[in-house]
């Protein structure tokens, strides 16, 4: 069951945010507000600085300027609670490539509050079933994606943010994720992903914030 965050403030809110990467500025004084419930999209050209807004948000990575606010307060003043509500997956799917795919269910499992779900029904939906033995390492890419988005049909976290999570997936993997979206929207959660394709899934109208790519160095 999705634990939804009640409180009237945006669930997550980034004010003045600036990141300084590589002697290049990515972006400047971004403001903007997440609520309970909603999906956006980050959006833009390859190294316009999606992924570093993602880890910014997440925690992981330090703006150069500006403070990102969970439920009301700065993050680090709220890390515990923020940890608790936070599912991130990054851009390199966190998986173990020694470890099979059921392994890396039960490793991600003991790492996180997760439901009580059935292994072997979660690799069955996700086109695993028969690989589960396989080192994560040999499988294909889209197949080592499945294993890492095993995580969403797992998870109590209520605010998702995910790196580029439809990469590799193949139309029926890129349905099933969208699909998992909208029960977890439906749940009352919260998504926000990076991507450079528009969601197919009717009824999916996210957010959009786009950067765009800055190419002059400091
Ligand atoms: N670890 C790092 N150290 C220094 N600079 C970095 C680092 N990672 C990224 N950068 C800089 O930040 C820029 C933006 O990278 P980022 O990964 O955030 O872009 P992106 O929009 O997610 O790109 P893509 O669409 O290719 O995934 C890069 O072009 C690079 O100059």
């Amino acid at each position: 069951m999705t634990q939804v965050v009640s409180t009237n403030s945006p669930l997550l809110h980034a004010e003045r945010l600036s990141s300084i990467r590589g002697g290049r500025v990515l972006f400047e004084n971004l403001d903007f507000s997440v609520s309970a419930g909603q999906l956006w999209q980050v959006s833009g050209p390859n190294g316009a600085g999606k992924s570093s807004l993602l880890r910014i948000l997440t925690g992981l990575l330090e703006p150069s300027n500006g403070v990102v606010f969970f439920d009301g307060n700065p993050l680090n003043q709220n890390w515990s609670e923020y940890c608790q509500q936070l599912l991130f997956i990054g851009h390199k799917a966190a998986i173990k490539g020694e470890l099979s795919a059921l392994e890396n269910f039960h490793w991600q499992q003991q790492l996180s509050s997760v439901q009580n779900v059935d292994a072997w029904d979660l690799l069955e939906k996700l086109g695993l079933l028969g690989l589960e033995d396989e080192l994560t390492t040999r499988l294909s890419a889209g197949q080592q994606r499945r294993v890492a988005l095993t995580r969403l049909w797992a998870t109590q976290a209520s605010l998702w943010i995910l790196d580029e999570p439809f990469t590799a997936l193949d139309v029926q993997g890129i349905a099933l994720l969208q699909q998992r979206f909208v029960e977890h929207l439906d749940a009352g959660g919260t998504i926000i992903f990076t991507s450079h394709q528009s969601l197919t899934l009717s009824g999916l109208m996210p957010e959009k914030l786009s950067l765009e790519y800055r190419g002059e160095v400091l």
